[in-house]
């Protein structure tokens, strides 16, 4: 897949075992350009240290609290200026407290459930509603869920709540936005070590259920879920928006 004169926008690498990081590999394979936004200072950092071992120059890196629309407005107005356009973005934040992630989901607090719910779905509609003000023709919009949303997953709880709404936004971002040429879509991808999921009770336990039991008899690894997320923001997916694709060994086909 060559995407030399593409730029795409990556919003979540918090280090070399973030998801979001295995799609800056695919993508700066392809040849694509990369503009990364970060939390903080302290993820930059980090973000300069990996983004420097790409083949790609891409030294764009833009700060953006997504718990704040006047930072997503002025991120994506940075990024405008700074490239002068981007084809796609790549949405891959999400939080929860962890307390909350383990235990009963009907102790799910009311603030709990208001900041997973808005850092881990709503984000995604005002990214999406800043970034159209820039994106090229025909641009798309991949963000990244779990199969929690669709089925009860141990400990996974206001997560799979949150997911749930990111799913829907899925869709009701892609009906609103297909007649403007622009998709959205996520990829569900299996369960990954990673920073965030340490923060989810018995994580361990579902990657051994599925090297037991997935079709693949394997689990999925970072640059698997970062080629399916280049596949959906590229033109090969130039037919497909609303979509959940799962890249997890075939697992949730399963009863
Ligand atoms: C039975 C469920 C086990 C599989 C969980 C797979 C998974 C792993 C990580 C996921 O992403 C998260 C998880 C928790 C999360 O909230 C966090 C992360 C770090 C610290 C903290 O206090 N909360 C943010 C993103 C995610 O959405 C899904």
């Amino acid at each position: 897949m060559n995407l030399e004169g593409k730029t795409y926008v990556i919003m979540g690498v918090a280090n070399k075992r973030s998801l979001a990081w295995g799609a800056a590999q695919a993508l700066d394979k392809a040849g694509a350009k990369i503009v990364f936004t970060s939390l903080s200072e302290r993820f930059s950092k980090e973000i300069e240290k990996l983004a420097s071992e790409l083949e790609g120059d891409h030294d764009i890196i833009v700060e953006c609290d997504v718990s704040k629309d006047e930072d997503v407005e002025r991120a994506f107005k940075e990024i405008n200026e700074k490239t002068g356009g981007f084809d796609g973005v790549l949405h891959a934040i999400a939080f929860a407290n962890k307390e909350e992630l383990k235990g009963g989901y009907s102790e799910t607090s009311r603030d709990g459930f208001k900041l997973a719910l808005d850092i881990s779905a709503y984000s995604l509609a005002v990214v999406t509603k800043e970034a159209k003000k820039y994106m090229n023709e025909n641009g798309s919009v991949v963000t990244l869920t779990y199969l929690g949303a669709e089925r009860a997953m141990p400990n996974y709880n206001v997560m799979g709540v949150a997911k749930a709404a990111l799913e829907a936004s899925v869709r009701y971002l892609a009906f609103e936005l297909g007649e403007e040429g622009m998709r959205v879509n996520a990829v569900s991808a299996g369960p990954i070590r990673t920073l965030s999921s340490s923060a989810v009770g018995e994580f361990k336990t579902i990657l051994k259920e599925i090297e037991e039991r997935a079709p693949l008899r394997r689990n999925v690894d970072q640059v698997e879920v970062g080629n399916a997320v280049a596949f959906l923001l590229s033109d090969f997916a130039s037919g497909i928006t609303g979509e959940v694709l799962h890249v997890d060994s075939g697992y949730s086909i399963m009863a």
